[in-house]
């Protein structure tokens, strides 16, 4: 695991760099896109990118992590709905190569079972954006998932429709209570994962995630067990973090060709 400390624009780069290099190394790349607030700036430099120096989308595929239970076709948070607004209208990623969880099937475990089939089909994700709950979640697996999870309907915990309610004019009754998401494992089997986390808000969940015992209680310790994971955080989430100074003298006496 790889942490970085730095200023959110500079986070940004560095998972735009991140993308932009698989993109050109293989343009049929699988993308495992996070919505939230957390990737935004990413989705910006990403957009910028391809407006100023013609990054390109076109024969990639995107999947998502997750989505509310039960969101209208076209409500503005249903995240199909989201990362359309946020990122494929930007750019010229083919809008039918982006797929979500179905959270308006009939039957929701036949969706998420077709939905781990969709993901296996292209043949896994390549590069995965995450954020971090402020209880640890990663995509909507809350304290408690199995680390060996696959995508299934989960119920939310009050903290998550309260941290989401600002999405929702406020009220946290009016946040769905089920979702699907991708699961721990379905997740752990992208070959690359980027976490961006700011804020002091996330710094008790990014301690956990870094230097925490792998525990269900904070599911995003599971990341802990992935060969390739990058963590990127600024100097509000970090501030928890004990070997804070290894992490920066570590990044510091990097090889510029590495990469993340
Ligand atoms: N389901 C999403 C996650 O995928 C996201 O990473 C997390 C943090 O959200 P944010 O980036 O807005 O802080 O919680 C949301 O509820």
């Amino acid at each position: 695991m790889e942490v970085v400390i730095a200023a959110p624009d500079e986070l940004a780069r560095l998972a735009a760099d991140a993308v932009e290099r698989l993109l050109v190394a293989r343009p049929d790349a699988v993308l495992g896109l996070a919505t939230g607030s957390s990737p935004q700036l990413v989705y910006d430099e990403l957009a910028r990118r391809h407006a100023e120096r013609g990054l390109s989308f076109a024969g990639a595929r995107a999947f998502l992590l997750d989505e509310y239970v039960g969101l209208p076709a076209d409500h503005p948070q249903r995240y199909r709905n989201v990362i359309g607004a946020d990122l494929v209208s930007r750019v010229d990623l083919p809008p039918g190569a982006v797929h979500g969880p179905d959270g308006l099937a009939v039957d929701l475990e036949a969706a998420c079972a077709a939905y781990e089939a969709a993901i296996a089909r292209a043949g896994g994700v390549d590069l995965q954006l995450l954020g971090i709950g402020t209880d640890g979640h990663v995509a909507f697996n809350e304290p408690g998932s199995s680390l060996a999870s696959r995508t299934r309907i989960k119920t939310l915990t009050r903290q998550t429709r309260q941290d989401n309610a600002r999405f929702f004019g406020d009220d946290a009754d009016a946040v769905p209570r089920r979702c699907l998401t991708q699961g721990l494992g379905t997740i752990s089997a992208a070959r690359h994962l980027v976490l961006l986390a700011t804020g002091v808000g996330k710094a008790q969940a990014v301690r956990q995630l870094v230097e925490g015992p792998v525990s269900a209680r904070w599911p995003a310790t599971v990341l802990q067990l992935h060969p390739h994971v990058t963590v990127l955080v600024d100097e509000q989430a970090a501030s928890l973090l004990e070997l804070a100074d290894h992490y920066r003298e570590t990044y510091a006496d990097k090889p510029p060709w590495q990469g993340l």
